[in-house]
């Protein structure tokens, strides 16, 4: 498969707010995608409509080949959903760990009991990934015994845990202390580096956009105004709207 994720003129309102306005964009395997842009432009309901968790009033999103927000039924979109799950990894600027459950725990939840993987393989993998993410010593540790930027990175662990064809990250940063951004970012360009799996990265963190991304889309105001490499879109973007984002 060539694309993992396309939006086809994809429309959302909330309300009488019109949040996104025909956009239309892909991520192609291993491929790595940023989206950058101000505060409210519609970057986050993009990347939540790519999980299923938004669906557009009109224009298409499939991801991994499956359509996830349309469907005869609520039965049909679920079982859609469910299709692409094991594919999708998914991290949110919260780290949403089980507070309940120890880092190996959280790891392992999703690919023992819903992907059916055998317990010992599920183990092994999480073991691999905690010490990728430099968080070997904390196997047993809960969540409320770790930093924000060890809890995200216990985050990308789990989310890599079954192998997806493409990662989500949201703002993966923007809650973690300036000193903890450095590590999490670090972590995922090694992912990226290591792994194959392709990435929609939502970040207002240039450096990170530039270091990580094939394509840069620059949204504003609901529309994909600028894309291009990131050479382009955040060193010599070619409208004034991108080049006053960036700072120039
Ligand atoms: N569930 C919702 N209900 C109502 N309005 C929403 C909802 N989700 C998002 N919005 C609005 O949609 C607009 C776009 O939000 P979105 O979070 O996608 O922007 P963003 O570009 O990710 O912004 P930021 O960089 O601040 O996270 C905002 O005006 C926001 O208030």
């Amino acid at each position: 498969m060539n694309e993992v994720l396309r939006f086809a003129g994809v429309r959302k309102a909330f309300g009488s707010t019109e949040v996104l306005q025909a956009v239309s964009l892909s991520v192609k395997a291993n491929e790595r995608v940023a989206l950058i842009g101000p505060s409210g432009s519609g970057k986050s309901t993009l990347l939540r409509m790519a999980a299923g968790l938004e669906f557009p009033d009109s224009g298409s999103v499939e991801t991994l080949g499956t359509p996830v927000g349309e469907g005869r039924s609520v039965r049909d979109i679920r079982r859609n959903l469910l299709q692409v799950r094991a594919g999708l990894g998914v991290v949110f600027q919260s780290y949403n760990l089980f507070p309940h459950m120890t880092v190996l725990a959280n790891l392992i939840e999703a690919p023992v009991h819903v992907q059916k993987v055998p317990r010992e393989q599920a183990v092994e993998r999480a073991h691999d990934l905690l010490e990728r993410v430099g968080l070997s010593a904390k196997v047993d540790s809960r969540p409320a015994e770790l930093s924000g930027g060890q809890q995200q990175r216990a985050a990308l662990a789990r989310a890599l845990m079954t192998r997806p064809q493409l990662l989500l990250l949201d703002e993966v940063t923007s809650a973690l202390d300036p000193q903890l951004v450095d590590g999490v970012l670090e972590v995922i360009v090694s992912i990226a580096e290591e792994e194959n799996v392709a990435m929609l990265v939502v970040t207002h963190e240039l450096g990170f956009a530039r270091r990580i991304a094939d394509t840069v889309h620059f949204l504003s105001e609901g529309n994909v105004v600028e894309s291009g490499p990131p050479a382009q879109v955040i060193d010599a973007p070619l409208l004034q709207r991108t080049r006053e984002f960036v700072g120039l």
